[in-house]
């Protein structure tokens, strides 16, 4: 393997156009405006905004962005076609990227050109580009099934159009680092312009195979947020970001400790969720519940955690569950300024462990009323249910008129839903809501006994504005009652950090 890495690297960032192409997700042109402003303070180099030619959105998108003032360069995707790069000449790119699928398999089938008939409209295309004076990149689609003799003489005449930079694209994410090492290493004896990567995700090995080829030399990676993109996806930008400083000593111009809100804000839009255990964004990216753990990082971070939450915008958290131990229960107890006795601590260890064995979730505010119950304070209910009444049937819409003493004060209000359960979580909410704003983010109903007059148990989380979350479970046989009970039994937990 070849190692002769670049001391920079820089980051295009092809989100929202790769990106856009994972299925089910389509961006609006304000959607990228936002998107794009974020990926600009960032600090990404090249911003890939869409592809011109496919539609009268996109090029309304890139005008639009023209006007922004961004320090990145805004790239638009073009094929090797006149009439494609017009639409981007058109539409105020600054920055053309044009490609031809090069590998047998695009040349015999999906494009049915010969390889002479190929370099031509790969060379045409990077002239024309130049012609308008705007930077020019070129793919060779497919590159990594592409015959290196072949892929090296159509790099070879695009450069001496005057190309800019030449990309290499993975296109079904079928190398391994050692092979695109290689290819990097096979490239840079014959083309001198910068060489950026692009790496697709099926086998998993974006960015290793991102990584091989900037220790080979590449110059740039292409990547998303979130390593959004066709099929499995492309090269996660904040993995190959952080990779580069952390492993290498790299530097790019971005600016890590901005790279989770960005990556919120892209899920946010796209509405594609991140697995909690998704590297360097994920939820659970720097949270630790085993107590050996715990206890490792309350000695030292490093213990446990490969980076610094706060290099890359996350925060650590400890969670309480079956496999937590008594440094991090105590952890907790002085995070609250809560006091216990040995017996009371050991009454609260042994109930996180029951809570832990039977499955349950035990958020923070969870810990705090369990604590201060065993430590014997009243558990201040700011809301108190005083009653509650539903009308419902197949000819009348379902409404709940609800009772409720906030702070002492009696409010009454009555909502519809679509159904008996729905109006009455409605009417409680929205009475709520002018204590504090709570979003129900989890409902989950069972029954716990058999028979019409069963025991339904309801279990809910909310959520307040700040993102503090409060579990709530009730149990009754009147299943309107124990919703209730259970949202007020979260919302007073939430309640307590306002007291
Ligand atoms: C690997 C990648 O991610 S490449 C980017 C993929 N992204 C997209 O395709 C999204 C945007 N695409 C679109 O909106 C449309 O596909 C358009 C506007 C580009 C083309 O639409 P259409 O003219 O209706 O053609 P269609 O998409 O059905 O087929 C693609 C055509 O382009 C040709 N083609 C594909 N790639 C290239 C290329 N790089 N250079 C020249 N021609 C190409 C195909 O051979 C096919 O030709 P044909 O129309 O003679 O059969
Ligand atoms: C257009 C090119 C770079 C591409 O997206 C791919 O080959 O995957």
């Amino acid at each position: 393997m070849t190692f002769n890495p670049p001391s920079d690297v820089m980051i295009y960032d092809t989100t929202l156009r790769d990106g856009e192409q994972t299925p089910g997700v389509t961006i609006t042109t304000d959607e990228k405006i936002t998107i794009a402003e974020k990926l600009d303070k960032l600090g990404v180099d090249v911003i890939e905004l869409g592809f011109p030619a496919a539609s009268l959105g996109e090029q309304k998108t890139f005008k639009e962005a023209s006007k922004l003032g961004l320090n990145a360069q805004i790239s638009g995707l073009a094929r090797a076609l006149t009439k494609d790069i017009d639409k981007a000449i058109d539409a105020d790119a600054d920055y053309i990227h044009t490609f031809i699928g090069t590998s047998p398999l695009h040349r015999d089938y999906k494009l049915k050109m010969s390889k002479e008939e190929i370099l031509d409209k790969a060379v045409t295309a990077v002239e024309y580009i130049k012609d308008h004076g705007i930077i020019a990149e070129f793919s060779c689609e497919d590159a990594t099934r592409t015959e290196l003799d072949y892929l090296l003489k159509v790099f070879g005449a695009v450069q001496d159009a005057k190309v800019d930079k030449i990309n290499v694209p993975d296109t079904v994410g079928v190398t391994r680092p050692g092979k695109m090492n290689e290819l990097i290493t096979n490239l840079r004896q014959e083309i001198n312009v910068p060489i950026s990567v692009h790496c697709h995700n099926d086998f998993g090995l974006a960015v290793a195979n991102t990584l091989a080829a900037i220790e080979a030399g590449a110059k740039q990676a292409q990547c998303t947020i979130n390593g959004l993109g066709e099929r499995a996806g492309n090269a996660s930008l904040e993995e190959i970001v952080m990779s580069l400083h952390k492993f290498y000593d790299i530097n790019t111009n971005i600016n890590s400790k901005l790279l989770v809100n960005t990556s919120e804000t892209v899920s946010r839009i796209t509405g594609v969720k991140m697995p909690p255990n998704k590297a360097i964004v994920g939820e659970n990216a720097f949270a630790h519940e085993a107590g050996i753990h715990v206890q490792g990082i309350l000695a030292n971070s490093e213990t446990y955690e490969a980076l610094n939450p706060e290099e890359v915008g996350h925060k650590r958290r400890i969670v309480l569950g079956k496999l937590t131990g008594a440094n991090a229960v105590r952890a907790k107890l002085d995070e609250y300024n809560i006091k216990l006795n040995d017996e009371q601590f050991n009454t609260l260890f042994r109930k996180i462990k029951s809570l832990g064995d039977a499955g349950k979730t035990i958020t923070d505010l969870d810990f705090r009323s369990i604590a201060e119950a065993i430590q014997g304070k009243p558990t201040e209910e700011r809301i108190k249910l005083c009653g509650i009444s539903v009308m419902t049937g197949d000819s009348t819409l379902p409404t709940a008129t609800v009772k409720l003493d906030l702070d002492g004060e009696i409010k009454y209000r009555a909502e519809t839903g679509v159904g008996p359960v729905d109006a009455a979580l409605n009417a409680i909410q929205s009475l709520i809501n002018e204590v504090v704003h709570i979003e129900l983010e989890e409902y989950h109903i069972e029954a716990i006994t058999g028979g019409t007059n069963a025991l339904g148990e309801v279990f809910v989380i909310t959520v307040d504005e700040n993102g503090n979350k409060a579990t709530g479970r009730a149990t009754d046989e009147d299943i309107v009652k124990a919703s209730i009970d259970a949202i007020l039994s979260s919302t007073n937990k939430l309640l307590m950090l306002r007291n």
